[in-house]
């Protein structure tokens, strides 16, 4: 367990190690706390870059929604501190790295490994969307792994206060985006969430993105949710997907149901 967080942190309170991965907006390092040898993620985010891409607010917000957020599979934010030129993210350290390069190295998950994945991924949105959070990010760059295997879901860099509209633009990929952040519609809920869980299950046991193709025709067939599910993907799978990739965002199934699908049930031996 984390050391009684002390008042203030500062640089030289830690030992930094090897470079971890290229977050947006910086890099991370593994990082020792000195005095209790506490080991954990450092990220540094340059003042001036935050700056420039107009997401200070955002950060601030996000370092809010965080501080009072805590679950087994959700990566924790512990604390923060800045200099003069950076702004420092203190996180739990993900013991096994990056979900998306396991998923590239298996090329596709089993069925038993998506399930498990899934059922915590549900957990954490559960959790979530019960502090009125939308994590609108879901995917598996954003996903990272614990060191007995577990999920831990993180950058939470678009996670808002529902309900929302998005104001500033989106970068990266189209695959993960719902319909209703594609057609403009005012607002969005948590059901955004579901949508994301369904095109992370589909890519999890597919291993490519259920509406992947060019952008212009990724838009075409999300907003129809024009998606083809293989033949290998077993029938109770291929009904989960089918009732979190619903266009309407609230006739998606709640997260409350995911835990007790057939698929989940069969799968999760409910050990955490
Ligand atoms: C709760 O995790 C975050 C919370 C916030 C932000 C963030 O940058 N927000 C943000 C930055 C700029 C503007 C607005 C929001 C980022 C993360 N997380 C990360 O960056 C993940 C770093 S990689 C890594 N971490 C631990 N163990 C590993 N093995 C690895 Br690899």
């Amino acid at each position: 367990p984390p050391p009684q967080a002390p008042r203030e942190f500062h640089l030289g309170m830690f030992e930094i190690g090897r470079p971890l991965g290229k977050g947006k907006f910086g890099r991370v390092y593994l990082a020792k706390e000195r005095k209790n040898g506490f080991v954990c993620a450092l990220k540094v985010l340059h003042k001036n870059e935050l700056q420039k891409n107009k997401v200070e607010k955002q950060l601030r917000r996000e370092i809010e929604i965080q501080s009072n957020l805590r679950h087994p599979n959700i990566l924790q934010l512990y604390g923060h501190f800045h200099d003069s030129k950076r702004v420092f993210l203190i996180l739990e350290f993900a013991g096994q790295g990056e979900l998306y390069k396991m998923l590239q190295k298996a090329g596709r998950f089993s069925e038993p490994r998506a399930a498990e994945y899934i059922a915590q991924m549900a957990a954490a949105l559960q959790y979530l969307h019960k502090k009125h959070v939308i994590h609108r990010d879901i995917k598996p760059e954003n996903i990272l792994v614990g060191i007995h295997g577990e999920i831990k879901l993180s950058d939470f860099g678009w996670s808002v206060h529902a309900p929302n509209s998005r104001r500033t633009t989106m970068c990266g990929t189209l695959d993960y985006l719902p319909p209703e952040m594609l057609n403009g519609s005012q607002y969005h809920s948590d059901k955004v969430d579901l949508w994301s869980l369904g095109v992370l299950t589909y890519e999890f046991l597919v291993g490519a993105a259920p509406f992947e193709d060019t952008p212009i025709e990724t838009q075409k067939r999300i907003v129809k949710g024009d998606m083809k599910i293989p033949d290998f993907i077993s029938p109770e799978a291929a009904d989960l997907i089918r009732k979190l990739l619903v266009v309407k965002p609230d006739q998606r199934i709640p997260i409350s149901d995911i835990m007790k699908h057939p698929w989940i049930v069969k799968h999760v031996t409910g050990r955490s």
